[in-house]
This record gives C-alpha cells, sequence and structure tokens, in this order.
C-alpha cells in the first residue's frame, strides 16, 4: 500500500447520525453472478441465524445475472436481481461488489470498476486473479480498497487469509496442494471403481464442481492458476502464469493407477511450488506418484489439501472440501464478514495483512532444474537384455533406478515399468531421448513424477 488517500472504513456511507448517535445500518452488496457459487452465498446470507451476528448487517442489494428467466435455487425480491452487471458496479449504494460470474472478461473490467469507484471486492475467480492480479491490486492499493481472494483457492478451506496472517511470519520453503477438485475426484473414482475417465468428469460436472470449461480443470489451468495466487503469497512475490509449468490429467490411464497401486503409490494431481536454487522457486502442475503414506495420498474426491512446509513451523495441512456451493460460499461469506467488519471498524489505515502488497516478480527455475524422481511405462519388443538396454541408457545420463517391473504384456509388446532415484528432469529427458532411439522401444506412453 503505497498512498495515504485510503477510503477504506474512512467515510462509511451507511452509518447514519442521528439524535441517538451513531446507528450502523447495513453493507450493501452488489453481487455479479448468481450459479454454483452465488447461490450458495445468497443462501448462506439469506439464512443467518445462529451464524455471525454481523451477517445480519450485510444487505443483498443487487444481484447480476445473465438471464432473468431462468429458475432460481433462491428468492429474490423483484428489484434486486438484474443484468445490467455494470450499473451494479457503479451505483454509488454499493460497497462491496462479490464477483461470482467467473470468466475473464468482463469480470476482469466489472472489478477494476468497482475498484475505480472505491468499492472492495470479493472474488472467487482465481482465473482473473492469476492473469490479472497484478493490473487489479495495483488499482486497489492507489484506489485504497481491498480484495479479498479466499474462495479463489481451495474453495471453502482457509488458505488464503492463514497465508497472509496466520504464517506470514514463517520463512515457507514449500506449497504442495491438491487444489482441483474435479481432477481428485475423476483420480479418486478412476483409482476406486476402475472407472472411466469421461463417465466420472459428467458426474462432477452435474455436482457443480467443474468449471464451465472443463477443460481448465483437466488440463491443470486452474490447478495453475492457483498455484500461482498460493505461491505469491507464500514467496513474497508475483508470479507469471506462464512460468508455472502444468500438465493436466488426460495422460493418466487405467494402467498407471494399477501400477502405481502395485508400487505403494497413488496418482494425484499436484500442484507444488518450492525454493529451489533461492531466491529461484520451481512452480509447477502435474500428475505425481504419491507414496501411501504421504498426507495427501489420503485426499479423496472433491476434496483439497494443502501442505505448507516452513520454519519454525514445520509442516501443516489445511483441508477441507475444495468445490461446491456451500463450501466455496463459506469462504466467499468470510470475506464478505471481514470487509463489513473493517467498514464497521471506521479506521483510516489499511491493514497491512488485507493488502497485497507485492510488487516485484518471483524467479522461476526451468523445469529442466527440477529434481524428482520418475516414473516412466515403456513398451518394447519382447527381446532378451531390452531391460539392460534401457539401463545403459539411463547410466549414460547419470540417472540411477530405484525399481525396474515387466508385469505385464500389450498384445505383442513387453510393458516394463521403472521408478527412478532422485534426477534432475534436463537429465531425464536426454536419457529418454537416447531410449526412443533404441531399435527394441516401441512407444513411451507414460511418464509422471514421483514425489
Ligand atoms: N463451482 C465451484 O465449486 C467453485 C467456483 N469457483 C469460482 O467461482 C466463480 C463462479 O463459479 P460458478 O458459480 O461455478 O459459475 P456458474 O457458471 O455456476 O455461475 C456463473 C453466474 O454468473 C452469471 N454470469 C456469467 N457471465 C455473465 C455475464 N457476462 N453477464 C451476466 N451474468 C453472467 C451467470 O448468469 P446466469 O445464471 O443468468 O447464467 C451465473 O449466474 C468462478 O470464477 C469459479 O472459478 C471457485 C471455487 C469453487
Ligand atoms: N473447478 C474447480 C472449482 C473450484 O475452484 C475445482 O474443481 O476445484
Ligand atoms: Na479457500
Amino acid at each position: 500500500m503505497t498512498n495515504n488517500t485510503s477510503r477504506v472504513g474512512k467515510t462509511h456511507p451507511t452509518i447514519i447520525v442521528g439524535e441517538i448517535g451513531l446507528k450502523f445500518v447495513g453493507v450493501k452488496l452488489g453481487i455479479l453472478g448468481l450459479g454454483t457459487v452465488g447461490t450458495g452465498t445468497v443462501q448462506l446470507l439469506q439464512d443467518s441465524a445462529g451464524r455471525h451476528p454481523l451477517l445480519q448487517d450485510i444487505e443483498i442489494y443487487r444481484v447480476g445475472v445473465r438471464s432473468l428467466d431462468k429458475n432460481r435455487a433462491v428468492k429474490l425480491p423483484e428489484s434486486v436481481l438484474i443484468t445490467d452487471l455494470e450499473a451494479i458496479v457503479n451505483d454509488p449504494q454499493v460497497e462491496i461488489v462479490v464477483e461470482v460470474m467467473g470468466g475473464l472478461e468482463p469480470a476482469r473490467s466489472l472489478i477494476l470498476k468497482a475498484i475505480e469507484n472505491g468499492k472492495h471486492v470479493v472474488t472467487a475467480n482465481k482465473a482473473v486473479i492469476s492473469r490479472f492480479g497484478a493490473e487489479i491490486f495495483t488499482a486497489a492499493n492507489q484506489a485504497g480498497v481491498y480484495v479479498m481472494l479466499e474462495a479463489a483457492v481451495g474453495g471453502g478451506i482457509p488458505v488464503i487469509q492463514p497465508l497472509k496472517q496466520s504464517l506470514s511470519v514463517n520463512c515457507i520453503h514449500t506449497v504442495t496442494g491438491i487444489v482441483n477438485g474435479t481432477t481428485n475426484y475423476i483420480l479418486t473414482r478412476m483409482q476406486t471403481e476402475g472407472s472411466d475417465f469421461s463417465d466420472v468428469l459428467t458426474d462432477a460436472q452435474r455436482l457443480g464442481y467443474a468449471e464451465a470449461d472443463p477443460t481448465a480443470d483437466i488440463d491443470g489451468l486452474d490447478a495453475a492458476d492457483k498455484i500461482a495466487i498460493l505461491a505469491s503469497l507464500a514467496f513474497d512475490g508475483r508470479i507469471k502464469l506462464q512460468d508455472v509449468y502444468c500438465e493436466g490429467i488426460r495422460q493418466v490411464s487405467k494402467t498407471d493407477i494399477a501400477y502405481a497401486e502395485k508400487l505403494g503409490f497413488v496418482i494425484k494431481l499436484l500442484a507444488i511450488a518450492n525454493k529451489v536454487n533461492p531466491p529461484a522457486i520451481s512452480i509447477r502442475v502435474h500428475p505425481t506418484l504419491v507414496p501411501k503414506a504421504h498426507p495427501l495420498a489420503s485426499i479423496n474426491g472433491v476434496y483439497n489439501a494443502i501442505l505448507v512446509e516452513g520454519e519454525p513451523i514445520g509442516q501443516v495441512m489445511f483441508f477441507g472440501p475444495g468445490a461446491g456451493a456451500g463450501a466455496t460460499a463459506s469462504a466467499v461469506a468470510s470475506d464478505i464478514l471481514n470487509l463489513a467488519a473493517t467498514l464497521k471498524a471506521s479506521t483510516t489505515t489499511p491493514n497491512p495483512l488485507l493488502t497485497c502488497r507485492h510488487q516485484d516478480y518471483c524467479q522461476i527455475a526451468p523445469i529442466e532444474e527440477l529434481v524428482t524422481r520418475f516414473y516412466a511405462r515403456f513398451l518394447t519388443k519382447d527381446q532378451p537384455g531390452v531391460i539392460g538396454k534401457l539401463g545403459t541408457c539411463f547410466g549414460n545420463y547419470g540417472v540411477s533406478l530405484e525399481s525396474v517391473v515387466q508385469t505385464g504384456f500389450q498384445g505383442e509388446l513387453a510393458e516394463i515399468v521403472v521408478v527412478t532415484h532422485d534426477v534432475r528432469e534436463g537429465d531425464f529427458r536426454q536419457a529418454l531421448a537416447e531410449i526412443h532411439t533404441l531399435e527394441a522401444v516401441d512407444s513411451i506412453p507414460s511418464l509422471l513424477r514421483v514425489l
């Protein structure tokens, strides 16, 4: 925060000065979107009994949608539901804009307009924040407003606020997360039921976990958005989304899941950011073989978990529902509550733990520099000496093998699975390039990293 003309709580339009003194009459929300998350949020706000009393001071003033003709799961006064979203972010009565419409545009422009108009923003939109965070937070700091995004990572799991506040005194060295509910749900069902990828995806969409375009989930892009946000908080710098190495789960087959099981692993889509050659960090998303004893191995279904490792805290893991209406609404509503409390407190100085103060970009190490274990599955001709030839190629590049298994056949071809010890990714790739040239090797259908 660089300016000292903050409006944070400076003049509260809903504080009325009368004969009885100051009366707080409510914070007006403009909600953009009434889909899965918007509906969950409205339901939670409308059912405030037994929850924090400050919720009763929050008024759902406007809700912006695309169509007025849809059946809605919530009842709202006719004047509240509108299709002119510009009017919401320009309305002087609205103090907090809640962006739960998703997509890049017009979400980005509406957030920026809200900020320009001096409104605080709550968003669940990791896609916008990971791409336009620098622009949005610079504008927010200049306008003296807050942009809150607890729902953007881990759905209902509190992880943004803990990183910004409770863990902020730690030197964090690694953040490892299962941060996409849809892919975790798919991988879990493929593992436990041997189900088909596409059937399970349909279920994830029906249950409201998947993004409107599920490509973002399946190809790891949603997880990449989320780890970029987490890494920015953990490592105190901005992240360019294009620096996040990203592989999705399309190539994960039932065969690999079964081999992983035999070898003592489960396959998870992990999002990882860690210090490698400080100040450089490695930041990546890829399906990963996770040892069954690892705490992340038991995170199943739509659940997410984020393991944060640092000094002096050691390891701390956040676990909970990473998607879905109610869980995500919990995060959105808690951000709204935080802002309402800030507005009510009427302080003139912004809270540095709620603002975003990053100016510089983190230095990112290329994926070739990553040191990790690998799992690779080869289809080879069924000839004597093939395993030896593979071993020679690996040896040429300093790749040492932890295990080699030849259990199955696919048609005429033998199936060989290897797990390496830690190796520099660049060296491993060179060994693979040489293996590809071997006459006995038909193909390398799978290549996965091992935690
Ligand atoms: N679903 C989940 O579990 C989670 C979602 N998120 C994030 O929350 C955000 C919302 O997701 P979700 O609720 O699933 O999305 P939905 O697709 O279910 O809902 C989107 C809502 O926004 C409205 N909308 C979209 N575009 C426009 C537009 N151009 N003009 C007017 N209204 C528009 C839609 O209106 P209409 O109803 O008229 O079509 C709809 O009400 C996304 O950023 C997503 O990534 C974050 C965590 C979990
Ligand atoms: N599509 C996302 C929803 C929450 O961010 C997921 O599956 O995790
Ligand atoms: Na969260």
